[in-house]
């Protein structure tokens, strides 16, 4: 069931269409992606769906409800919201900021449960000011969850985080969704949407490109492979270059990297055997979403501001 349904959502800035004609929607339940370069119009999507922007044009409903509606007030005690770019008074403490944010919703979470399972018990009466990057981070996690909501909209989850602590988060994010929660999960990072999300959008320029589970995406993109390995004897390039759904090659340090399509790696064995090249460290590998997004969208996730 949608929980979410976004249709020909359009919002100008300065008569510039930043999000243009955007459609999708979220089933209940899922970790929904929209994934996307700097500028392309992730933020200001979320925002028109979480209602803190109001569209110029198109409909949005969550959770059967107009966020400019009616419904709008009994609509945000169904949702929580880790905004991008939060800021709390530096003095306030962890719990009296829990217990400000769960004020606001009829059933809160317990807070000293929430700080306990995002790492932050023992900063429970720590002030704000003092809080590390990431411990500021997972406060934002945490304070859009205290409401016990249905849908959490989370925008540059781990962006701060180092990589123990990306996949701790990624871990607790899985929770939340296994407990019911739908996630809407804004991000930049390929890994982290491979690793999380059961549908992504691609979002570029103020519009969806692509749309599908991770392993779809990775599928349309021709299912690209890498084929690693070290040769024994020197290798000209121009050998396997040219063969058949080879798509890339390239060298870092002795080793060669193949990346191609459908046969290439026999191709490529066949072809090193026939001019008698031995090699060590043969390894085939599936590409990851990253390969595929650059296939799909013929860009990496450089800024679109940039362009
Ligand atoms: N309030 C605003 N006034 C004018 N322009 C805006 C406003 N908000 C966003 N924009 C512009 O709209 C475009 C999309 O911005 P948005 O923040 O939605 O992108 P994004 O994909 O979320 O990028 P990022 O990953 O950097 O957060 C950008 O060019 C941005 O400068």
């Amino acid at each position: 069931m949608a929980i979410i349904e976004v249709t020909d959502l359009t919002k100008k800035y300065g008569g510039r269409p930043v999000v243009d004609g955007v459609s999708f929607h979220v089933d209940e339940g899922e970790i929904f992606g929209i994934l996307g370069p700097n500028g392309a119009g992730k933020t200001t999507t979320v925002e028109c769906v979480e209602g803190l922007r109001r569209p110029d044009a198109g409909h949005v409903r969550v959770l059967g409800a107009d966020p400019h509606g009616p419904g709008a007030a009994e609509l945000r005690q169904g949702i929580g919201v880790q905004l991008q770019r939060a800021e709390l008074p530096d003095h306030i403490t962890v719990r009296e900021a829990l217990g400000l944010y769960a004020s606001f919703y009829r059933g809160p979470a317990d807070p000293d449960e929430l700080v306990t399972r995002w790492g932050l018990a023992e900063k429970r009466d720590s002030r704000y000011s003092t809080l590390s990057g990431g411990q500021k981070q997972r406060l934002f996690i945490a304070l859009a969850l205290v409401g016990n909501p249905r849908v959490a909209f989370l925008d540059e989850l781990t962006t701060g985080l180092d990589p123990q602590a990306r996949r701790a988060t990624w871990r607790l994010v899985k929770d939340v969704r296994d407990a019911g929660v739908t996630v809407v999960l804004v991000s930049h990072f390929m890994d982290e949407v491979e690793e999380l999300c059961d549908r992504v959008a691609i979002l570029e320029r103020g519009r969806i490109t692509a749309l599908d589970t991770p392993s779809g995406l990775i599928e349309r993109a021709g299912g690209a492979q890498r084929l690693r390995f070290r040769p024994l004897a020197p290798l000209d390039d121009s050998l396997i270059s040219g063969l058949p759904g080879v798509t890339g090659v390239s060298r870092t340090g002795g080793q060669v990297e193949v990346t191609g399509n459908g046969d290439f790696a026999s191709e490529v064995t066949t072809a090193l055997a026939r001019n008698h090249i031995l090699v060590s460290d043969l390894r085939l590998e599936r590409a990851g979403l990253d390969e595929a997004y650059v296939t799909l969208t013929g860009s990496t996730l450089d800024t679109e501001d940039a362009k």
